[in-house]
């Protein structure tokens, strides 16, 4: 493909790597960041160019602070003024009555119910795999074992997004690793729906009465979090870990949680980043951004491309492609925001570092050597090869985590998997001849870190035979 400047695309030059110099077309809806003909620079310099959004989870966090106090010192009572608040009902009982699971089951549609279990059978099937060993021993020494046992959470809440969709398949996605892990105490919830007389979606009910749950709750937002935090006296016990995905406010009451309870990783508004080069279908590609772009006003879809004519073809897909959807208002604030568009880079070497920089959630790759790059991409929450695994097929039956870590969290951070329910516990069992052999050693350590009573923990051991 011939490569040219793509009229339509707003563009912004990087000068120098934090301003940004925009040029808007009215029509275009992705902005443009050029970074071609720039050198390739640091992974930190390339962080501050991608596309991110300005209102992060730090803002959130004055947000949800009055909340998360609210419920930790007036529980239920507290509960329900903020459900009347940000959720419009409240719900005849936070606690979602079992016979209502049931019943909500003995109504699910059969087609629907078909895409379920497909769905929890594929999850489960690779949540098997990722459970590995559960025991491993090392003997270090004659008499001296080490062994890593892993141990599963306690208690969880897990929780299921409902405010702008209502996202059955986080029941799954939260609830099958749980119990394949074999956690003993499971709960979930979801936000109260008004349609539903302050219940959860009746898809959500269903789906945790498939897999055996029965301790759900109508409860949304960081007061859900809280609530699993916290505990409510009377409703709910605190759990010991919260994970699932949520909007900005859930996570940033995770964030501000986070050691009270444990959580998973921030699993916040939606990100997708295509990486594609001129053997891109451009609908393809257009598809795939407007999809994740479906689920907040606050998602982000980027394009990291070498190729300016694909660039100026997924463009002149979007609009089309937007008229033919339900959630326009949604996508077009997404899409327009600071947290998309489009970068421009020489080739696929700049666009690795790039999406690197970016660590989205979700990496498509959609090149010649699609599956070579894959392996070279070191911060992505999940990767997508090829033209035939777009985003939607992880989000719902590919068998693997659609609860992925977002705005650069993917740097240090995993999807939900059976091991965040996980614990790794190290037994340690040496015999007296063990510990003698390497007493020396512990003691010598001890008094050059100028801590004796280490020392003398183990001297004190051999000593006593002297006496
Ligand atoms: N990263 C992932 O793994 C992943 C997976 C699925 C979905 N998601 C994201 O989950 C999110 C779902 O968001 P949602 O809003 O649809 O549902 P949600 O259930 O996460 O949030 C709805 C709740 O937010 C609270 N809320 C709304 N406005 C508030 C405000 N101004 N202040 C305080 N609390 C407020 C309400 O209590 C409401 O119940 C989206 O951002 C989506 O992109 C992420
Ligand atoms: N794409 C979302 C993760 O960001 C997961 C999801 C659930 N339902 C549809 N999509
Ligand atoms: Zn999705």
């Amino acid at each position: 493909m011939r490569r040219c400047r793509a009229r339509r695309l707003r563009t912004i030059a990087l000068v120098p790597e934090t301003e940004s110099n925009t040029t808007r077309p009215a029509e275009a809806l992705l902005r443009v960041i050029d970074l071609r003909g720039h050198r390739a620079g640091s992974g930190a310099e390339l962080s501050k160019v991608v596309p991110r959004a300005a209102f992060d989870v730090e803002q959130a966090m004055a947000a949800v602070r009055p909340v998360v106090e609210a419920v930790a010192t007036r529980g239920e009572e507290a509960l329900r003024e903020l459900s009347e608040r940000f959720d419009k009902v409240v719900p005849d009982s936070f606690r979602v009555p079992v016979e209502r699971l049931a019943a909500a089951e003995k109504q699910l549609d059969a087609q629907v119910r078909e895409a379920f279990e497909l769905a929890i059978e594929r999850r489960r099937q690779v949540s098997l795999a990722e459970l590995g060993d559960t025991s491993v021993a090392v003997d270090v020494d004659r008499g001296a074992r080490v062994i890593q046992k892993l141990i599963p959470v306690n208690r969880v809440g897990l929780y299921v997004p409902g405010g702008l969709a209502p996202l059955a398949s986080s029941v799954i996605m939260n609830v099958v690793p749980a119990q394949v892990a074999g956690v003993g105490s499971i709960a979930v919830t979801s936000p109260p729906q008004v349609e539903f007389g302050g219940e959860p979606h009746p898809n959500i009910l269903a789906l945790c009465s498939i897999l055996g749950i029965d301790e759900v709750y109508a409860v949304g937002g960081a007061q859900a979090v809280a609530m699993f935090a916290h505990g409510v006296p009377g409703l709910c016990e605190p759990v010991d870990l919260v994970t699932g995905p949520g909007n900005i406010y859930v996570v940033a009451a995770k964030r501000l949680l986070k050691g009270k309870i444990g959580i998973d990783s921030e699993a916040g508004p939606t990100e997708i980043a295509i990486l594609a080069d001129d053997s891109a279908n451009p609908a393809h590609v257009a598809a795939d951004l407007i999809s994740q772009a479906e689920h907040d006003p606050l998602a982000g879809s980027v394009l990291v491309t070498d190729s300016a004519e694909l660039a100026a073809a997924v463009e002149a897909q979007l609009e089309p492609q937007l008229g033919r959807t339900r959630h326009v208002e949604r996508i077009r604030t997404a899409l327009t925001g600071e947290q998309s568009g489009v970068v421009l880079v020489d080739d696929l070497e700049q666009g690795l570092a790039v999406v690197d920089a970016y660590a989205a959630e979700h990496l498509e790759i959609h090149t010649h050597n699609a599956f070579d790059l894959a392996q070279r991409v070191t911060n992505a929450g999940a990767i997508f090869i090829g033209g035939y695994s777009p985003v939607s097929l992880g989000d719902y039956c590919a068998g693997s985590t659609h609860v992925l870590p977002t705005a650069g969290a993917a740097k240090h951070s995993s999807g939900l998997n059976v091991k965040s329910f996980l614990r790794e516990v190290h037994l340690i069992h040496y015999d007296r001849g063990a510990l003698a052999e390497v007493r020396r050693e512990v003691e010598t350590f001890a008094e050059a870190e100028q801590l004796p009573a280490h020392g003398a923990a183990i001297s004190v051991r051999f000593d006593e035979e002297a006496d």
